[in-house]
């Protein structure tokens, strides 16, 4: 039997990804900073917290993470911690610098230190490239952070690559562009938009109050993602992918997509508030994911309009 570590399996992508590996077989311990507080509703809804081995540990402390490898002997481990939000990285850029870069450095060292011969994903992400007018961005182009987020991530990617070069470790980054669900809090956009929308139609709010509506993102659907940060780790060599539809769409388009589903016009209730502009934002995101296609055979199946679609049936039926 195969085991997995998955560091952060209390969010969105933890959950779906404890829920993947299960269904595949893998015996899968779940590490969160500590499991007494931590909420792990996410595994519930899932219905497979039972299934998984919770064990707390701070992933800033090097003995803990040498702990978990050498207690739980994982053959695969997937570095899914951190801080995730971009916007609340503006207000907590140590916390989030720490618990992103300086716990992927202490993840690759142990693993250097313990010389075991665990394959590791870490989570990337397609906010490193910042504003990306022109061509979509592939594994080749440069990246030009613009936030305490994109320049946290964009230094975990560099030394999870040095480390893969320098210690022939195999250890991969997936860039990982936005990717929702009804598991994603509601301090992202796409989750606070259904939810508030549900909550009009209900006739239980009367607006939805946004920043910059202009935005265009890359929206996939979260449980396929997972499904690439397995393949990753199955290929014979270790490699970096970008992990996106392809399609970039803008918010309003999102919006609109989640009001007509619910039979309702946006305009009448979308209100902007300048106080949720970031200090500096992304206006727009383009990925090419053509690699991930040739070389893991992955390709997304739902786009943005079908995720706003999925996500509203979701919360009218589980709330
Ligand atoms: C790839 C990347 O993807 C995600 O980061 P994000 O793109 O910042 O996601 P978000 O849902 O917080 O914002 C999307 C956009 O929507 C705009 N926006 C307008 N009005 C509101 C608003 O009211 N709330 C929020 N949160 N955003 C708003 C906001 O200004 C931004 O331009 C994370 O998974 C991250 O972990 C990651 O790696």
């Amino acid at each position: 039997m195969k085991k997995a570590v998955i560091f952060g399996v209390s969010g969105q992508d933890g959950a779906f990804l404890a829920n993947l590996l299960l269904k595949k077989g893998y015996r899968v311990t779940g590490v969160s900073r500590n499991i007494h507080a931590a909420s792990f509703d996410n595994l519930d809804r899932l219905n497979i917290r039972n299934n998984i081995e919770l064990v707390s540990s701070s992933l800033c402390d090097f003995r803990n993470v040498i702990k978990v490898m050498n207690e739980h002997q994982p053959d695969e481990v997937y570095n899914l911690t951190g801080q995730s939000s971009v916007a609340r990285s503006f207000d907590e850029p140590f916390e989030t610098f720490e618990s992103i870069s300086m716990a992927t450095l202490n993840i690759l060292e142990v693993i250097r230190i313990l010389n075991i011969p665990v394959r590791l994903y870490n989570a990337g992400s397609g906010d490193c490239f910042g504003n990306i007018h022109g061509r979509p961005a592939t594994e080749d182009t440069p990246f030009s952070p613009r936030s305490p987020y994109g320049i946290a991530k964009a230094a975990a990617y560099r030394l999870t690559a040095n480390y893969r070069e320098a210690y022939n470790m195999f250890a991969c980054t997936g860039i990982l562009f936005n990717h929702e669900s009804y598991l994603r809090p509601e301090h992202f956009v796409t989750r606070k938009i259904v939810k508030t929308a549900c909550r009009i139609a209900g006739g239980k709010s009367k607006e939805l109050l946004l920043g910059n509506i202009l935005i265009e993102r890359d929206w996939g659907w979260a449980p396929e993602y997972v499904n690439a940060m397995w393949m990753m780790l199955q290929q014979e060599k270790p490699d970096d992918y970008i992990i996106a539809t392809g399609t970039t769409i803008s918010l309003k388009d999102f919006i609109a997509e989640v009001f007509k589903r619910l039979d309702l016009d946006w305009r009448k209730y979308v209100k902007i508030d300048t106080r949720l502009l970031r200090p500096a934002d992304i206006q727009t995101i383009r990925a090419n994911p053509g690699k991930a296609e040739k070389e893991l055979s992955w390709k997304a199946e739902f786009h943005g309009c079908d995720v706003a679609e999925m996500m509203v049936d979701a919360e009218l039926e589980n709330g």
